[in-house]
């Protein structure tokens, strides 16, 4: 139980929103949201009830229930569920099984909804009217809702309302999941008495034949635009030669971007740190508490803050590419590679949700139907590169690697990051070989609905990077700052006994515990300081940055040694040891959530510690060969 509350905590940090509407009271009535994946229920859920659930362009963003309330304009309040998209009642992966289990009345803890609110997307009426009219033979009060309205009046669809209300025996109404009001109309209809439940259609009926007698009947297609434009740029996105290189080509630039365009804003927000740790250090007299405040707080908090650009532009990028509709391409795209190695095109978009954190990836995992594909996918899922990873990459390969020009157009430092990414990605791919004897668990081709494009709404792309970076400098003010108070204190007492010789953080807990974890660390390059910095990094990966920005600053004798971090860096240690830090941050599983999280999505503490064990060992091998090869090559 505990350790379910403790997941349950660290789910999706994405989400986490401390300033939550209360709940409804139990007496509302309860509503759920239903429907085929993508029809736009999160968008729509968000909007009701003021939530900011994830949203994105692509079927199985939603991968379990979130409950809001929302309010009618005359005051009733509705207790209302975003269930994960399902294209029948017949699950076949976790995530469909809970709106399976919810709809029919048999989930653990939620009770049956008393008005299923049926959200259909206008444009894809064939495929997802045939959902509608399964929920329909449920027998429970249902209200048809026709998402994307501004799509179909674009595509020049004419819907004719009454009639498809009145021949499917429930209200119907218009919506548009991306416009402010937009489910006004929704809204208004929780006022009107509760509908009684439609008229069930004979048994046996073929719902499909009954889609296009509906169609054929209430559906009308005037001139529209934009119709073909979607098939154009498929032609282009899905090409087998043009397709991979556009896609190589779209994550080479963003990790170019990462660097170039954050450096600016970094350098800027870095001399403001300097400076107000020195007007900080200016301030307070010199003693316990100014090494405290300057080396704890300004020096730990100030070394991680800055990275906050970086980590912006790459979830602009991400956003970007979750909005747009590509990422169901690109997966259709690699599912050749995939099956190389026993997994399908399933797995891409939970691994490339990864890139961001390893939490929403891992619970992503849900709409792999495969058992077997799930677990592998889980298993390498904290190789890829989540965002934690880039200060630490960062502030190495600033203080290692020269910022040349390669080709006259490419920074090698963004080569070296591109590097790193490329390194985690194929050592992901060769372990899930490994794993699945490189055998495809299924024989089926990858079945995956395409979404048509759409530009990016700013307004979500803005919500999105406003949630990253408000968690972002949340997690600083909290998990990050006390880390480093505590190791402050552990590097800062005992003090030295009178008359010693040597620095004093030498004789501190921290000091000492550093030395004797050299015992095994010493074989793979690290010193004493970085040894220190993991305990706390197991916590969270960035958390080592500021430890090491810390032990550095109460070790040194002037206080902004920690402002110029990389520079002391690359004057103290060698560049096989850099390197050797950067292979350990590949593979090591420095972060306790994703272990958490691991332990609910497999149900077993057996697949944590082979997690752990299989992580840490590859991380102590790859560290080894590369700082003894390194050291070999001159670099020592
Ligand atoms: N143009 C347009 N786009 C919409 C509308 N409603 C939602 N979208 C977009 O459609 C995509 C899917 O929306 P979601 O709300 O994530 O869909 P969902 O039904 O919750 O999807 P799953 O959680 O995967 O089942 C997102 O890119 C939304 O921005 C709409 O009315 N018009
Ligand atoms: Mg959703």
């Amino acid at each position: 139980m505990a350790d379910t509350l403790l997941a349950e905590r660290v789910v999706d940090p994405a989400v986490a929103r401390p300033d939550e509407a209360p709940p409804a009271p139990p007496s509302a009535l309860r509503a759920a949201l239903v429907g085929n994946p993508n029809c736009g229920k999160t968008a729509l859920f968000n909007l009701l009830t003021g939530s900011r659930q994830k949203v994105a362009n692509y079927a199985g963003v939603t991968v379990e229930r979130k409950e809001g309330r929302v309010v009618s304009p005359e005051g009733r309040v509705i207790r209302l569920l975003d269930l994960p998209g399902a294209y029948s009642l017949d699950a076949t992966s976790p995530d469909e099984a809970v709106t399976r289990d919810v709809v029919l009345g048999r989930h653990r803890s939620e009770p049956r909804p008393e008005l299923l609110v049926c959200v259909v997307d206008a444009t894809n009426l064939r495929l997802h009217l045939r959902f509608a009219l399964e929920l329909r033979q449920l027998g429970l009060p249902m209200l048809l809702v026709l998402n994307m309205m501004d799509e179909a009046e674009r595509q020049g669809l004419v819907i004719d309302m009454p009639g498809l209300s009145a021949a499917l025996t429930m209200p119907v109404v218009g919506a548009v999941g991306v416009r402010r009001g937009g489910a006004d109309a929704l809204r208004d209809s929780f006022d009107r008495p509760l509908p009684p439940a439609p008229l069930p259609l004979p048994d046996g009926i073929d719902l499909h034949a009954e889609v296009r007698r509906l169609l054929a009947a209430h559906l009308r297609r005037t001139d529209g635009t934009r119709q073909h434009v979607g098939d154009r740029l498929d032609r282009v996105f899905l090409h087998p030669v043009l397709g991979p290189a556009i896609l190589l080509a779209v994550l080479f630039v963003m990790f170019q971007t990462v660097f170039s365009w954050a450096q600016p804003a970094m350098d800027g927000l870095q001399a403001a740190m300097n400076q107000l740790g020195a007007l900080v250090g200016q301030l307070l007299p010199d003693g316990i508490l100014r090494s405290l405040i300057v080396d704890a707080v300004i020096a730990g908090a100030g070394t991680v803050v800055v990275y906050l650009p970086q980590i912006l532009i790459l979830f602009l990028w991400i956003l970007a590419l979750e909005e747009s509709g590509y990422l169901p391409r690109a997966a259709f795209l690699l599912d050749r590679i995939m099956a190389s190695c026993g997994l399908s095109g399933r797995s891409f978009i939970p691994l490339l949700s990864s890139f961001a954190c390893a939490i929403p990836g891992i619970m992503a995992t849900r709409t792999i139907t495969n058992p077997r594909d799930r677990l592998v996918t889980i298993l390498i899922a904290p190789l890829m590169t989540c965002s934690a990873r880039l200060p630490v990459y960062t502030l190495l390969i600033a203080a290692f690697i020269p910022a040349h020009r390669v080709l006259g157009i490419f920074g090698l430092q963004g080569l070296v990051l591109f590097g790193l990414y490329a390194f985690a990605i194929v050592s992901g791919m060769v372990l899930a070989k490994l794993m699945t004897r490189g055998r495809a668990a299924e024989e089926h081709p990858l079945l995956m609905e395409l979404p048509s494009y759409r530009r990016p709404a700013l307004r979500n792309i803005g919500f999105g990077l406003w949630q990253r970076a408000t968690m972002f400098l949340s997690r600083v003010g909290t998990i990050i700052v006390t880390l480093n108070v505590l190791l402050w204190a552990l590097s800062t007492f005992p003090a030295p006994p009178p008359g010693a010789a040597g620095p004093a953080i030498d004789y501190s807990f921290a000091g000492r515990i550093g030395h004797a974890m050299m015992l095994v660390f010493a074989p793979i390059g690290f010193n004493w300081q970085i040894c220190v910095s993991l305990i706390p990094g197991l916590a969270a990966r960035e958390v080592a940055v500021s430890a090491l920005a810390t032990v550095y600053a109460v070790g040194a004798s002037e206080d902004d040694a920690a402002a110029k971090l990389a520079p002391l860096l690359s004057a103290q240690w060698s560049m096989a040891t850099a390197l050797s830090l950067l292979a350990w941050y590949v593979f090591a599983p420095q972060c306790l959530s994703t272990l958490a999280v691991i332990r609910r999505e497999t149900g077993s503490v057996r697949w944590v510690l082979v997690t752990a064990a299989y992580l840490f060992g590859l991380a102590y091998l790859a560290s080894l060969a590369t700082y003894q090869i390194a050291v070999a090559l001159g670099g020592g």
